[in-house]
Order: C-alpha cells, then structure tokens, then sequence
C-alpha cells in the first residue's frame, strides 16, 4: 500500500534522508525506531510532502506522490499526527475534529466510531484544545486525523510526553483499528515495549539510512536497545 524507494530529504543543503526505502503493507501497523535527530520525522514529514524530497519514490496505493501537493496527500487518503500534536488550543474539540474533515476534503461529519474509540472526548466537545491535557490532547490530534477515514495514518511519537493511563488507551485503539483490518498505521517510536505490543513490522534509521528491520515479534530488544541509546 506504500512503497518508499530511495527517498532523500533535504533542509536546504543539508541531506537528512539518504536513499530510505520502506514498505508498508496493507493491514499492518509498521514502526520506524530511531534515536534522537536521525531523521525519523523528517521521514514523516516527506510523505506529507512537508519537506524538500528532490529524489526518490512514494508510491502509496499504486500511485506516485512524489510531486503531490500536501493537501492532494491528504485526500488521497493519509492522516498525519505531527510530534507535539498541533491541535488549535483556541478552537473547541469538536470544531479541531471538523478540521480534521476540511484538511482531507471529507464532506462526512463527525461519526460515532470516534467516540467508540476515544469515549473521553464526547464528554469535552466544547472545550477549548488547549485546556485538555498532554494525554487528551493526544487523543484529539488522532481522532482528528481519523475523522476523515484515512487509508493510511501516520503517528509521530504518540507516546512522548503521555502519562501510561492514556499510553494504555492510544495502544487499545491502534489494536483496535488493526483488528477491524480498514487501515494502515506507521508510527514513529522510541517507546520499544509500546511497538512490542502494537506493531507487526519494525525499521530501524541511523543518521538518515534504514540499518535494521524485521518482524516486531522476533524482535532482538538488546541489539535495539543498544541503538537506540544516545
Ligand atoms: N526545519 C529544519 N531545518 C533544519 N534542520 C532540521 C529541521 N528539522 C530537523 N532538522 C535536523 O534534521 C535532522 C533530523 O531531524 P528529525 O526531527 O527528522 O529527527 P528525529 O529522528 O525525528 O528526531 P526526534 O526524535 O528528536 O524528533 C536533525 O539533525 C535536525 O536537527
């Protein structure tokens, strides 16, 4: 469903991807590991189309989204949950989830699986963003990319900065989606026993390159502990 080959990245001259292939099939929850500032995001932020990618391929459901606008990726079908969440402190929950809508061109309205999957958020719909917390904020930015029925969703660090309760809640959803078997999640991590528990695949960056990658389940912890240790 997504087929990444030879992605570069740049931030004017500086190279931070450096020929990145990875695979995504459909169905499966895939996880980039990484430490800090090898470029996992960066990764992220080129299937958006967020950055310069002068070279390479994305090939998401058979087609190539190389030159694609942001909101063309977004109709296309991807929801992104950036690092930090992004959600609009100003504007209500439910007017960041209708967002949610506009931004993947959704003529649909806000359905009730959302609240299936994130209960918390029905009981704080006229709030403001910004007064929820680290946690519930977290579960806005991804009930806000799912509002729009993404094919694909894409999480960046969902667990930073989140206390284990809501860890917990964000792991049961993500499990809960692959079940039902309509999506396809990749997820940027550092949080190795969350991936043990959600994800089918894992890749491995280093300094821009993908150096290890296999099947979550035989997966050697120590060998990436010891890569991921600053
Ligand atoms: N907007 C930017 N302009 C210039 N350099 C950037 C920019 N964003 C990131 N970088 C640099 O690119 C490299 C990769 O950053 P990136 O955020 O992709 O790493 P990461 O693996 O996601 O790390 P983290 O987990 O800290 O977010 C780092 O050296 C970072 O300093």
């Amino acid at each position: 469903m997504l087929s990444v080959k030879n992605l570069e990245a740049f931030y004017g001259e500086s190279n931070v991807l450096n020929k990145v292939n990875i695979e995504v099939a459909a169905g499966n929850v895939v996880c980039l590991l990484g430490r800090n500032g090898v470029g996992k995001s960066t990764f992220l932020k080129s299937l958006m189309g967020l950055v310069n990618t002068p070279r390479g391929s994305i090939i998401f459901n058979g087609q190539e989204l190389i030159n694609s606008a942001t909101y063309q990726r977004a109709r296309q079908g991807i929801g992104y949950v950036p690092q930090g969440r992004d959600i609009f402190p100003q504007l209500t929950v439910y007017e960041n989830l209708l967002i949610g809508l506009e931004m993947a061109g959704s003529k649909s309205q806000v359905c009730d699986k959302i609240f299936t999957l994130f209960p918390i958020l029905k009981t704080m719909l006229n709030r403001k963003g910004g007064d929820l917390s680290g946690g519930q904020q977290q579960q806005l930015a991804i009930a806000r990319a799912l509002v729009a029925n993404p094919k694909l969703l894409i999480l960046d660090e969902p667990t930073e900065g989140i206390q284990p309760s809501v860890i917990k809640d964000i792991g049961r959803v993500i499990k809960q989606l692959r079940q039902e078997g309509n999506i396809t999640i990749l997820i940027v991590e550092q949080y190795l026993e969350f991936i043990m528990d959600v994800a089918d695949y894992y890749y491995v960056m280093e300094k821009g390159q993908i150096v290890a990658e296999g099947l979550t389940k035989d997966i050697n912890q120590e060998e990436i502990q010891k890569r991921m240790a600053v």
